[in-house]
């Protein structure tokens, strides 16, 4: 069973800080593997490509440009670009992008289709926050947020779910809550987009080296996105070593949707 680790430096790094980072991270078996990757800031793509070129540990990237063809986009990095670089994964719509940048289900479409098209894998993250949670409106929320996925859906899909107010917090959401989530979003998968030839759902939200044998053992957790403890070398390795015992020993509890 896959367990795909992600971790997310979001805006953090320094050259010679990300170079012993990554050091350490492919010294170690659990890490350098594949289903291990590292979404880096978009300045650090070409030191980071290099120092992982010929590693298991692969590249992603945490954004592109909706706009697929070269111009007058200052500032913006095509899909095409970091297709160069060898990036396997790209975050769209992280919660952060959302609520910064005002990122919607109409960019959010333009960017899935320009990283799908130049062969790089998205990763929609969808999340719901607390006040949402609390009104009784996550499911319907996460929901509105997969309808960048209708007409979509082609290939292997990858979702992260991450709600918001367990972004870094410490407060994961239970076992039940993640559950339930995951559940609702491969489901809702099922039905509405059925073009896809399998989905990932990955758990976002203050995943530590302490509670990601429990994330990661839970009924429909194909993985982890991992934001803080990514930083950090020792925790970030033990995230990925409950994630390899996992694929080791398979995870039958996940529930068969045929997709
Ligand atoms: O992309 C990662 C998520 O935002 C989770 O971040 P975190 O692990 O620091 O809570």
């Amino acid at each position: 069973m896959d367990k795909l680790v992600i971790g997310n430096w979001k805006m953090n790094g320094r050259r010679s800080a990300n170079g012993a980072l990554l050091a350490a991270l492919l010294g170690e078996t659990a890490c350098n593997r594949r289903g291990v990757s590292v979404a880096v800031p978009a300045v650090y793509l070409a030191d980071v490509a290099a120092q992982l070129a010929g590693q298991s540990l692969t590249l992603s990237a945490q954004d592109v440009s909706q706009f697929a063809d070269d111009g007058a986009y200052t500032g913006e990095v095509s899909a095409a670009m970091l297709a160069e670089f060898g990036i396997e994964y790209v975050l769209l719509g992280h919660s952060e992008r959302r609520q910064y940048f005002g990122e919607d289900n109409r960019l959010l479409g333009a960017k899935f289709d320009a990283a799908s098209n130049a062969g790089l894998v998205p990763v929609l993250c969808v999340g719901e926050t607390l006040a949402e949670r609390e009104a009784g409106q996550a499911e319907s929320v996460i929901a509105t947020q997969l309808e960048v996925l209708l007409g979509r859906a082609s290939g292997h899909l990858v979702i992260a779910y991450e709600p918001v107010w367990a972004i870094g917090t410490g407060k994961v959401a239970t076992i039940e809550q993640i559950a339930a989530m995951h559940a609702h979003i491969k489901q809702w998968v099922l039905q509405n987009a059925k073009g896809a030839d399998s989905i990932r759902v990955l758990y976002g939200g203050s995943v530590k080296a302490e509670n990601a044998d429990a994330v990661l053992s839970t009924p429909n957790v194909d993985g982890a996105l991992v934001g803080g403890a990514s930083l950090n070398a020792s925790a970030f390795r033990k995230i990925c070593e409950a994630a390899e015992k996992l694929i080791q020993y398979g995870n039958s509890q996940d529930v068969n949707l045929g997709c």
